[in-house]
């Protein structure tokens, strides 16, 4: 391929909950991702993204087995090329860019670095846009908080703003330290981006980070801080009172060590999509593309133990009508 032909790969990063998913599922909703394949990665044994994604049959690769910045790594170039290989087949259409969604906790730095060293990568593919989707409920705290998303932060070229619709504007301060944290990248909106699509993947202006660190240089240990994700299959069904209660029992175990929480459970016989960010846990009915998929929970906690998180469960199924646990009660 001459370097024009080569396909762009574009980078979706951001932190856990910070709005990946909605971004890339509001794109293909307005058709500006047509021409895309969609490699998802995510952290825990269950995965659910890439059934969230609302693509073309075929055209969403799935890199399991762990956190694609340290643990599956080496798969990265496989599923490029085998993406380019189905396309030259006509196997899937034409697509004109790729795009990967990364975990949570992923950090940018060592995915880039795969697509620019890799000789046999570069002969097809060209490094695209960082996009950083950063979550202004959790903001400064977020990124102070978590190393993980600070890299986020430093390495896009361009910042999407969201969940500015669920709270007061931006403060000057807030401007500042946006601006301050990463005076290279562009800053856009989720609502920008949703009104002008072609804002989100425009190539960037700013000059690129050089010199990130190695792949060989990174192992989960070393970025994830103690972070777990931990996956339950659920074999019966949960009740409406059993969401609230084991809303509340996660909030008041775990606190600010809950980072994320999501999964598909099945209530009188519907199938609910459970999203929780922080303790903030919303449910809804799950979309099209969930149907069959398996009901299970992941949950995302930082510094404490997946058998924590199991004594909760049995909450999942109380009787409707029981009342939320207390602080008191979980004693
Ligand atoms: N109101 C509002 N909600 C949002 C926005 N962006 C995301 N959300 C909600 O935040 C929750 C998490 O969004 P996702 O798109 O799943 O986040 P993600 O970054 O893909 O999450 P992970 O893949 O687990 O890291 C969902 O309940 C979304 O509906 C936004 O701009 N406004």
């Amino acid at each position: 391929m001459t370097p024009d032909e080569r396909i762009p790969v574009e980078i979706l990063s951001g932190f856990l909950g910070s709005g990946k998913t909605t971004l890339l599922n509001r794109m293909l909703a307005k058709g500006a991702f047509r021409d895309t394949a969609v490699v998802v990665n995510e952290l825990g044994e269950i995965a659910l993204d890439h059934l969230l994604v609302e693509s073309a049959p075929g055209q969403v690769a799935l890199l399991e087995g762990g956190c694609l910045c340290c643990a599956v790594i080496d798969s990265l170039p496989e599923t490029l090329l085998d993406l380019c290989r189905r396309r030259s087949a006509g196997e899937l259409p034409r697509f004109g860019r790729i795009v990967i969604e990364t975990t949570g906790l992923a950090d940018p730095g060592p995915i880039i670095e795969v697509i620019r060293r890799s000789p046999l990568l570069a002969h097809f593919l060209s490094l695209g846009v960082i996009v950083t989707a950063l979550d202004m409920l959790g903001g400064q705290a977020q990124v102070e908080r978590h190393p993980e998303a600070l890299r986020q932060l430093v390495l896009a070229d361009r910042l999407v703003l969201t969940k500015l619709d669920l709270r007061t504007p931006l403060s000057p301060e807030e401007c500042i330290w946006i601006a301050g944290a990463n005076p290279l990248a562009d800053v856009v909106t989720a609502a920008d981006v949703l009104t002008d699509p072609a804002l989100l993947l425009a190539p960037p202006r700013g000059p690129r980070l050089a010199g990130t660190d190695s792949p060989a240089a990174y192992s989960h240990a070393a970025h994830t801080h103690g972070v777990r994700a931990c996956s339950f299959r659920l074999n019966e069904p949960v009740t409406r009172a059993g969401l609230a209660a084991f809303a509340a029992a996660l909030e008041l175990s775990f606190g600010a060590d809950l980072l994320r929480c999501k999964g598909l459970v099945e209530t009188r016989g519907r199938l609910l999509l459970v999203q929780g960010v922080g303790t903030r846990l919303a449910v809804s009915e799950a979309p099209p593309s969930a149907a069959g998929g398996e009901p299970h929970l992941t949950v995302i906690v930082r510094q404490r133990g997946e058998d924590e998180i199991a004594a909760l469960l049995p909450w999942l199924h109380v009787p409707e009508g029981t009342m939320p646990p207390t602080r008191e009660g979980l004693q």
